[in-house]
């Protein structure tokens, strides 16, 4: 019974990626190779986890990647020249700069210098604007997975209180707007609760919902969560752990103590993760598509 409770992407992803190799075959036919090339600067270890998966997905389906790794020391110029150069570059379609940047680099800069039409993340201002104005360039591929999942597994979300936990560009603010939008046809009502937050608990106990997108290892305990509530994890931290990896990854949510209680919930890893990585290789044939005129969809 508590299995069936267990949101996994897997089986969405993977029905995405059909949908992905059907719009990939109507590109190659008309002679394009789409091609997404990420830039990653610097040699943290989860985004060199979370880069490879991209690359291979890319290589697994199919469509043509790259990835430009950077030293930690490369210096704010030289990025945006490389950008410049990739910007006006007609081989490759989507152009994605792994976050978080080393600290001497200005993110805001960065993302501002993304041709808007090659923005696979939906970061640029202009694509975050279209977002908010309910005409959207892509979606943001986090929060554009989870609602994927949401529909995957027939979860109502029209009038029902979301909650979400935490308000990053990259997952919070975009998370709660595909949500109250009516485009989307999502329709909930939403609350987003963040560090400076009262009495969080209150907020999110009353969550049909539940978003958690922190960054804080098993924060989210039973007690703040009503019963029958869909619980989101979003949360990717890596925990010490005696295995050959020296860690294991867990969410933002107390997994084993709040599953008894929801409805549904999203487990880490294997949940949302590989949503994200779906939803990147939808945008990569989208941004494709249109930068050739081609009609995918
Ligand atoms: N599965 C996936 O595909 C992805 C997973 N992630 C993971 O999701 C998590 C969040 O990522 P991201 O949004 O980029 O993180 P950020 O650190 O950018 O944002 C975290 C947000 O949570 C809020 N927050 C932090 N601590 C608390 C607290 N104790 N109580 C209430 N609110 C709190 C912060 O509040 P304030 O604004 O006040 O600082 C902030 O708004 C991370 O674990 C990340 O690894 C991220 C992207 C994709
Ligand atoms: N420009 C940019 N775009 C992003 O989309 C972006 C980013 N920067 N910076 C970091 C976050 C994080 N993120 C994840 C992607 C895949 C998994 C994923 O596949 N997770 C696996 C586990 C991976 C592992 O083993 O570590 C899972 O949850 O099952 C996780 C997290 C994308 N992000």
């Amino acid at each position: 019974m508590q299995k069936d409770k267990l949101l996994k992407g897997k089986p969405v992803a993977d029905h995405i990626y059909g949908q992905v190799s059907e719009r990939l075959k109507i590109l190659k036919e008309k002679g394009i190779l789409p091609r997404l090339t990420v830039i990653l600067v610097g040699d943290d270890p989860a985004s060199k986890v979370y880069v490879s998966r991209k690359e291979k997905t890319c290589q697994k389906l199919g469509m043509d990647s790259e990835t430009l790794h950077l030293p930690a020391a490369t210096s704010q110029a030289e990025l945006l020249q490389l950008i410049e150069k990739l910007n006006a570059d007609r081989s490759t379609h989507g152009i994605l700069v792994q976050l978080p940047l080393p600290s001497h680099i200005d993110e805001h800069r960065v993302l501002l210098k993304i041709d808007p039409d090659k923005d696979v993340d939906c970061f640029h201002p202009r694509n975050v604007g279209l977002l908010v104005s309910g005409k959207p360039y892509v979606l943001p591929c986090t929060p554009a997975g989870i609602v994927e999942m949401l529909k995957y597994y027939q979860i109502q979300t029209e009038g029902k209180h979301a909650v979400i936990i935490g308000r990053s560009n990259i997952v919070g603010k975009p998370m709660a707007n595909l949500l109250m939008q009516k485009a989307s046809a999502a329709n909930a009502t939403v609350t987003v609760v963040h560090s400076r937050t009262k009495n969080l608990p209150e907020f999110t106990r009353q969550a049909d919902i539940l978003v958690a997108a922190m960054g804080r290892p098993e924060f989210v305990k039973a007690d703040m969560v009503k019963e029958g509530a869909v619980v989101i994890d979003v949360g990717i931290n890596r925990k010490d752990a005696d295995n050959e990896k020296g860690y294991v990854l867990v969410g933002d949510v107390a997994f084993d103590e709040v599953l008894p209680k929801a409805a549904g919930i999203t487990p880490v890893p294997g949940g949302v993760g590989p949503m994200t990585i779906a939803m990147l290789m939808h945008n990569t044939l989208t941004v494709a598509a249109r930068q050739n005129q081609i009609a995918i969809d």
